[in-house]
């Protein structure tokens, strides 16, 4: 496979992802802000702050030079946090030609716009075909060698077959989708349930219990993708049951520890300062619940975590008020009209 491709955002997953097309043959080039870090990686062929102990390829070369990087890339590859994410596409666009497909790896949400990072790329490089890639993905068991499969959406055929023949390799699947919103919002909005998890965890929390909240969270997604226009069926998939389940499972789950460590009784400020890494759910359940207050969408779990999360609500109260809620139906996976 010789194909030349950019991945911008040398953080954990972008670090990953990038070395599996840099395996498969493909000359990666990974454009990361800190000069000392990627000198460090290309000469040890480790990204010791994200994926310590981690052997990448040589065909991966970080640079700091943003035009350099993307310049005669096929594919872009954005693995920003969605904070930064319109910020870099903004400096990158002008560098970009119409025919270079960009992909995004991001599962947040904009403050303010609630537009997702595929609503960024569209708005920013009208003329470029866009595709998102999100499924149960923790970059840490890619690297591990874990057999991984994942989502690539886009309504542009063609770029979802190129971006399966050079991700796929003989640990990693990509299955294709063109329902990218669909796609994108699971990938987002299970971010949410993963710190509930954690939390939940910390409680000491049976294994009823926590069947219960994962296939709730469901329904609850599935609701607020509905009233979103989207189509829930897609939640079905890797990119939402698939990527719900390993978030509100694994420990590996940034989202999950910031949970675990606020059911340990650590405030959000804690929390997110030890993980030292993004955790896009956070940012996701403000969004999400303002949405839902205005869009008038039932969703007990989020507006309870919120509850919890920003305004120190006790536990107990919050999950005694839940539970005397009026018991929904079970499956709600009605396809909007
Ligand atoms: N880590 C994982 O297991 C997975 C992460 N993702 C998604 O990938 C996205 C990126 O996450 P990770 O790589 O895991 O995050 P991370 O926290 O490991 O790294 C984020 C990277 O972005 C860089 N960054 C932040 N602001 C920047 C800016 N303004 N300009 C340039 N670089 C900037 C940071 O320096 C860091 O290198 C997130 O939205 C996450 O939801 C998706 C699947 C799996
Ligand atoms: O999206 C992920 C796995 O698919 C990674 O989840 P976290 O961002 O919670 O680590």
């Amino acid at each position: 496979m010789s194909a030349q491709i950019a991945v911008l955002g040398g953080g954990s997953f972008g670090t990953v992802i990038a070395n599996i097309m840099a395996e498969n043959g493909c000359q990666v080039r990974l454009w990361l802000r800190d000069a000392a870090r990627a000198k460090a990686i290309n000469e040890h062929h480790e990204n010791s702050r994200y994926l310590p102990g981690f052997t990448l390829s040589s065909n991966l070369i970080a640079n700091t030079d943003l035009a350099a990087v993307v310049s005669g890339a096929e594919a872009v590859f954005v693995s920003i946090p969605s904070s930064s994410f319109r910020q870099v596409v903004a400096q990158a666009k002008d560098v970009l030609r119409p025919e270079q497909l960009l992909i995004s790896t991001t599962k947040g949400v904009e403050a303010g716009t609630f537009a997702l990072m595929s609503d960024i790329l569209t708005e920013l490089c009208p003329d470029n075909p866009v595709g998102v890639l999100s499924g149960p993905n923790l970059a840490k068991e890619i690297a591990a060698g874990h057999i991984t499969a994942s989502v690539i959406a886009s309504k542009n055929h063609v770029l979802c077959q190129r971006v399966q023949q050079i991700l796929c390799s003989k640990s990693f699947r990509a299955y294709a989708s063109d329902d990218v919103f669909g796609v994108e919002l699971g990938g987002t909005l299970k971010n949410i349930y993963a710190i509930a998890s954690g939390l939940s965890a910390a409680l000491g929390v049976g294994e009823n219990t926590k069947s219960m909240l994962m296939t709730r969270s469901l329904a609850e997604m599935s609701r607020f993708a509905v009233a979103e226009g989207a189509n829930p069926m897609t939640f079905l998939g890797l990119s939402g049951i698939g990527d719900l389940i390993v978030t509100c499972s694994s420990s590996l789950s940034r989202n999950y520890r910031v949970g675990f460590a606020l059911g340990q009784g650590k405030t959000l400020q804690q929390a997110v300062e030890e993980l030292g890494e993004v955790a896009e759910g956070v940012n996701t359940l403000k969004q999400v619940r303002q949405q839902a207050i205005e869009k008038d969408i039932y969703m007990p779990l989020a507006m309870g975590l919120y509850e919890v999360v920003f305004n120190q609500a006790p536990v107990k109260e919050v999950i005694a008020s839940m539970m005397s809620n009026q018991p929904n139906v079970d499956v709600e996976f009605s396809v909007p009209r």
